[in-house]
C-alpha cells in the first residue's frame, strides 16, 4: 500500500474552517473589526450594552432599540434562586470559573424552551445570560470575602451595576469607563480556541446553553482567557521592577510560557493591547498604582530585549482588574461576562449555515491486531 501521509495541522494553525460575518481580526493591519466597526472606536464611544446589541444584530441600535434592550438586560440581572443556592453549596475554595460553569449549566436547566434553537429564542437567551453572569461572578467574589449578596440596581448601567454588585458601592466614572472598555475588548475575537469550541458543540445541533459552558470550559485554559488571571500570579511571583529582568531570563531558561505575551494570530502586537493599556493607565493614575506600572513595564520591556513576543489582552487587563478590586482568580469570569456575547452571536450564525464539525485524524497507533485467547479469561 502507497498511502501518502496526509498534511496534519497542528492545532489548526492557519487553517481556514469557515466563514464569519461577526468580526475580523487582520493582523497585516493590526486591526480588530466587529461587524465593520474598528474595536477602538467602539471601545471609546459605545457602552458595552450597544456593542453587544451590534455583535447581535449587525447593526449599532437607534435610541429607541437601546432603551428596549438596556430594559431587558436590568429585568434579567437577578440571581435565580437554585443558582444562588447551587452557588452556596460550592466550597468558597472553588475556582470561580468552576462556579459560574455550574451556575450557568444550571441556568440551562431552568430554562423550559432550551431546546428551541429559532434565532429569536437564542437571542433572548443570550441576553438573558448576559443579564444574569454579573450577578454570579460578583455574588461569588463577595461570599469569598465573606461578604452577602447584593441586589443589582436597576438604574445603572451594565459596568456600573456589575461594579456595585460586587463592591457595594458604584466606582468613579474612571473606573467604570476602564471596566466598560475591557468588557468592550474582550466580547469578540472570531474562531479562537473556545468561539470554537461553542461552534462545535453547536454543529451537533445541541443546546445554546451547552455551547456556552463549553465555552467556559476551553476559555479556562491559561493558554487562552486563564492567562489574564495567569499574568498577575506572575507578577506577584516577580514582586517588584527591579526583579523583572533576572525573573524573565530564567523562566525563559527553564522553557516556561510567558503569561500574558504571544498570540497564535497577531505576531506584530494584538490589536487591543493599546485602548486596555490606556485604560489601565488612568487607573494607575486613580489609584496612583505607580509601582504596579513599573513591573508592567519593566517585564514588557525585558521581554522585548530577549525576544520578539508582545503582550496579548490578557497582559493590561489582568493589573486592571486587581486595579479595579477584583480578586486574581475573579479575572477570566469577568472575561466569560464579556465574551458571552461573542460565544452566543457565533452560535446563532452557526446555525444559519451549519454543517457538523468533525476533521480527520491520522492514525499512527499499533496496525490491526487480534485479541488473544487467555487461558482463564472466559468471555
Ligand atoms: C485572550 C487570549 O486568549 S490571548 C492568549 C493568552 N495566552 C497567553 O498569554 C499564554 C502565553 N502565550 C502562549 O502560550 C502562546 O503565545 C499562545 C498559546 C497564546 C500562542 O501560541 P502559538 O501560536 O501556538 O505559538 P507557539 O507556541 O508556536 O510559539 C512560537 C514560539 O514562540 C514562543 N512563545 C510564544 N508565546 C510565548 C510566551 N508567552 N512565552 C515564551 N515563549 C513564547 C514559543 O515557545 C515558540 O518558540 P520556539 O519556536 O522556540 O518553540
Ligand atoms: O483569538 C485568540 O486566539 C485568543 C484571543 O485573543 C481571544 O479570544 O480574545
Amino acid at each position: 500500500m502507497t498511502d501518502t501521509a496526509p498534511e496534519i495541522h497542528k492545532g489548526l494553525a492557519g487553517v481556514v474552517v469557515d466563514t464569519t460575518a461577526v468580526s475580523k481580526v487582520n493582523p497585516e493591519t493590526n486591526s480588530l473589526l466587529y461587524r465593520g466597526y474598528p474595536v477602538q472606536e467602539l471601545a471609546a464611544n459605545c457602552s458595552f450594552e450597544e456593542v453587544a446589541y451590534l455583535l447581535w444584530n449587525g447593526e449599532l441600535p437607534d435610541a429607541g432599540q437601546l432603551a428596549d434592550f438596556q430594559a431587558e438586560e436590568r429585568a434579567g440581572r437577578a440571581l435565580e434562586a437554585n443558582v444562588r443556592r447551587a452557588v452556596d453549596d460550592l466550597p468558597v475554595s472553588a475556582h470561580p470559573m468552576d462556579v459560574l460553569r455550574t451556575a450557568l449549566s444550571i441556568i440551562g436547566a431552568n430554562d423550559p424552551t432550551a431546546s428551541d434553537a429559532s434565532p429569536e429564542s437564542n437571542h433572548a437567551k443570550a441576553l438573558h445570560l448576559l443579564a444574569a453572569t454579573p450577578a454570579i461572578v460578583a455574588y461569588d467574589q463577595r461570599r469569598r470575602r465573606g461578604q452577602e449578596l447584593i441586589e443589582p440596581r436597576e438604574d445603572l448601567g451594565y459596568s456600573a451595576n456589575f461594579l456595585y454588585m460586587t463592591f457595594g458601592e458604584v466606582p468613579s466614572d474612571v473606573v467604570v469607563k476602564a471596566f466598560d472598555v475591557s468588557m468592550v475588548l474582550y466580547a469578540e475575537h472570531s474562531f479562537n480556541a473556545s468561539t470554537f469550541t461553542a461552534r462545535v458543540v453547536t454543529s451537533t445541533l445541541s443546546d445554546l446553553y451547552s455551547a456556552v459552558v463549553a465555552g467556559v470550559g476551553a476559555l479556562k485554559g491559561p493558554l487562552h482567557g486563564g492567562a489574564n488571571e495567569a499574568v498577575m500570579h506572575v507578577f506577584d511571583e516577580i514582586g517588584t521592577a527591579s526583579a523583572a529582568d533576572a525573573w524573565l531570563a530564567t523562566a525563559l531558561e527553564q522553557k516556561r510560557k510567558i503569561m500574558g505575551f504571544g498570540h497564535r494570530v497577531y505576531k506584530n502586537g494584538d490589536s487591543r493591547v493599546p485602548t486596555m493599556k490606556a485604560a489601565l493607565d488612568t487607573l494607575v493614575e486613580e489609584f496612583e498604582a505607580h509601582d504596579l506600572l513599573a513591573l508592567y513595564d519593566a517585564l514588557e520591556g525585558a521581554m522585548a530585549a530577549r525576544k520578539p513576543i508582545k503582550p496579548n489582552l490578557d497582559y493590561p487587563s489582568g493589573p486592571a482588574y486587581r486595579l479595579i478590586g477584583f480578586d486574581t482568580e475573579m479575572f477570566t469570569p469577568l472575561f466569560v461576562a464579556s465574551r458571552i456575547v461573542g460565544w452566543t452571536a457565533h452560535i446563532v450564525e452557526q446555525l444559519e449555515a451549519n454543517s457538523l464539525i468533525r476533521p480527520l485524524s491520522e492514525y499512527v497507533g499499533p496496525d490491526e491486531r487480534h485479541v488473544p485467547v487467555r487461558a482463564g479469561v472466559s468471555a
